[in-house]
């Protein structure tokens, strides 16, 4: 797949416009702080490690615009990263990112130039990293997927989301790749439609088969025997493996447990986060009602209650295991998942 979802170049920030797709392929720069807030608030660039690759270069873009006003300084990034920090609650990729932004520019204080060229040579290994960990986590969820398989999925976890070719995707385009033959269900992903607008985009891009189901189906499609495997991406994951996704992610997880499917979680060791015990610490998004409204062209009115939560959690006793970099996690996942990075080493899948 040669579409770039993200483009750092001549310092000039570029994102694939995914509030256009799948009807126009449209690039917009990112020149300020303000624009990178707002292209991750307005889904313009979605999904956990995607969000987090584009606000440390958001981080850089800044800095390098407070250079030239001479009015950089630490204590202005700080503020910066704090409010790149809060454009979206619920991905912890993108706390994790602006982090790491931080951290090199620590001891940096003293020097401008030093602290610009970090953040931008930081922000550039994130995006590498992330390139290399989708390839790992698509071969390890490789060995779970047979010749003929029919995948679940739901949501956008293709490289419109990574800096790679994704997670839960980027399971389906390497076993396509291994040449097996398999097939996707996408979920639409109500209310937003990331899988009508962007999963089925990039497959039938890709030219791997699939078909588009609205959520409220995937549950007959299990009955009829009709689905080997659901695999989803995640935004968070706390340490006893509760996994918060995009709404609906939940609800799969329980059919597939009534119908005997397994059901996997894609995701980069960078979505965990090891300061929470269990998902009821996940804070979830509530998106504007319009979201839902403008569907039916229904105008939005401000007696109209409307809930829409971007995200729900799905406990780790509904999950067969999570698919990593590192490897697969398996249960019992509060002692596996803090021993990840010491586990596993290259191709101990288990
Ligand atoms: C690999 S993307 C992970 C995750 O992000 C998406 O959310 P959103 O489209 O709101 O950014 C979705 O939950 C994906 O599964």
């Amino acid at each position: 797949m040669n579409i770039e979802t993200i483009r750092f170049k001549n310092n000039r920030l570029l994102i694939l416009d995914q509030t256009l797709l799948p009807h126009k392929q449209e690039y917009r720069t990112l020149k300020d702080l303000s624009q990178v807030i707002e292209a991750i608030k307005s889904l313009r660039v979605r999904g956990a490690p995607a969000i987090g690759i584009v606000a440390a270069y958001g981080l850089a873009i800044h800095a390098l615009n407070l250079k030239a006003l001479k009015k950089l300084d630490f204590v202005a990034l700080k503020n910066a990263a704090q409010q790149l920090k809060q454009a979206r609650p619920t991905a912890v990729n993108l706390k994790w990112a602006i982090d790491r932004q931080m951290a090199v520019i620590e001891n940096l204080q003293n020097d401008q130039d030093e602290m610009v060229s970090a953040l931008i040579h930081e922000a550039k290994t994130i995006h590498d990293e992330d390139r290399e960990t989708c390839d790992k986590i698509g071969s390890y969820g490789d060995a779970l997927i047979a010749d003929g398989f029919n995948i679940l999925t739901h949501c956008n976890t293709g490289f419109l989301a990574t800096g790679g070719i994704g997670t839960a995707l980027g399971i389906v385009y390497k076993a396509a790749e291994n040449h097996k033959k398999v097939h996707v269900f996408v979920d639409e992903t109500r209310p937003v439609g990331q899988g009508a607008r962007l999963t089925f985009w990039e497959l039938n891009q890709a030219g791997i088969p699939a078909t588009l189901i609205t959520d409220n189906m995937a549950g007959s499609l299990m009955k009829e025997g009709k689905v080997d495997i659901v695999i989803t991406g995640a935004d968070r994951i706390a340490a006893n493996g509760d996994t918060a996704n995009k709404i609906g992610t939940y609800s799969l997880a329980v059919l597939a447990k009534a119908h005997n499917i397994p059901f996997y979680i894609a995701a980069p060791y960078s979505t965990f986060d090891l300061n929470i015990d269990s998902g009821q610490q996940i804070p979830i998004e509530q998106r504007p009602k319009e979201e839902v409204l403008q569907f039916w062209n229904i105008p939005s009115n401000d007696s109209y209650q409307v809930y829409n939560p971007a995200f729900d959690v799905t406990p780790g006793d509904l999950i067969n295991g999570i698919i990593t970099e590192f490897g697969i996690i398996k249960k019992p996942f509060e002692k596996n998942i803090i021993n990840v990075p010491k586990q596993f080493n290259k191709g101990d899948a288990t």
